[in-house]
């Protein structure tokens, strides 16, 4: 199955009823509707109410589902999942997860409610949200714990919290988690989320970040904004000279299939399966950003 972009991961307040009715128009690879931290204690009902009649009415378009559950310690778990998990949501984000025990404990439940609301068994997938030194010390059994995971997230806020420091322009103080995470997540084939950058008046430092987030390799960010979607999706749009190189790519190995080859050299450069896997990602990012049309031909923008 080809591999889903998930460039840009969007927070939605759960209990903010214009922004979770109009969370779709804006393109974001993922919206994940929260009940965790942007909600107040007072309002956890309502907003889970909120985000599941949500679930029922409104179309979302292409974007993923994620809801972000309160914590597995918190009175208010299990009720978010039964009720996200009934609404058919696509992937649940346990927050604040620090081993691999909570997410088989977050597992079980999310089983227990496929099966009470008539669900697929398997369908609801899920994804840790790494937020402490101990959640990323254990990062590699958390990104290994259960089929259903797609993806881990580092959440620098609590993570610096804990580290008893704070978040600075250069990011050094995050460097080790996300070495880690990133690992982490590669080791076991899913896919790694950067981050979110609060300070919204502080385009070039967001812009800054995300480019370093991306020569790593993590499939994308965290959002607090939908002003932060065209950013990302700008930094991760491959250029003129790499998406004509991917295409060269792929039309030199299927020459080379043809003459029952993995092999082929291409201007002096070989070309084998490393290659033309990075030139398959160049071209689903490229068709993402619109830069190739139907033929299969670079569109001059
Ligand atoms: C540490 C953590 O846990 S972070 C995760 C939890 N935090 C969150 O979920 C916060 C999500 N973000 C927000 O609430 C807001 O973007 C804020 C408070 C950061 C900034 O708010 P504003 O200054 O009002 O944003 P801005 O002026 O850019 O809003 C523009 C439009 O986008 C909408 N919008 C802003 N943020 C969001 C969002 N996260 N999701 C959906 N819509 C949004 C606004 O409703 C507004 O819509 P309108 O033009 O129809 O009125
Ligand atoms: O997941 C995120 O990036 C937001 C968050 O909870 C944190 O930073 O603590
Ligand atoms: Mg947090």
């Amino acid at each position: 199955m080809e591999e889903r972009l998930r460039r840009t991961m969007m927070f939605v307040p759960g209990n903010n009823a214009g922004m979770v009715k109009d969370a779709g128009i804006y393109g974001a690879d993922s919206i994940m509707f929260d009940l965790e931290d942007s909600v107040s204690m007072s309002e956890k009902d309502a907003a889970r109410m909120l985000v599941y009649e949500a679930l029922q009415t409104q179309d979302y378009g292409d974007s993923e589902l994620v809801v972000r559950v309160n914590g597995i310690d918190t009175p208010y778990f299990k009720n978010d999942v039964y009720a996200m998990v009934k609404a058919g949501i696509e992937v649940v984000r346990l927050p604040k997860v620090e081993s691999a025990q909570m997410m088989l404990d977050l597992v079980k439940v999310v089983e227990e409610a496929e099966k009470k609301f008539g669900r697929k068994p398997g369908s609801t997938h899920v994804m840790a949200a790494i937020e402490s030194a101990k959640g990323v010390l254990n990062a590699p059994g958390i990104a290994a714990s259960t089929d259903r995971m797609i993806g881990l997230a580092l959440s620098a806020e609590d993570y610096t919290t804990d580290m008893k420091t704070h978040r600075y322009p250069d990011g050094a103080e995050l460097e080790f988690a996300r070495n880690m995470i990133l690992h982490a997540a590669r080791a076991a084939g899913i896919a790694a989320f950067d981050t979110v950058f609060t300070n919204m008046n502080d385009i070039e430092g967001f812009q800054r970040e995300t480019e370093h987030i991306h020569e790593l390799g993590f499939d994308g960010k965290s959002l607090v904004n939908p002003r932060q979607i065209d950013w990302v999706n700008k930094v991760y749009e491959p250029t003129k000279k790499e998406i004509e190189n991917a295409l060269d790519v792929e039309a030199a190995i299927e020459e080379a299939h043809q003459k029952g080859s993995g092999v082929i050299s291409m201007n002096g450069q070989m070309v084998d399966r490393p290659v033309v896997l990075r030139a398959q990602r160049v071209i689903r990012l490229a068709k993402a950003s619109n830069l190739i049309n139907e033929e299969g031909e670079y569109i001059e923008k």
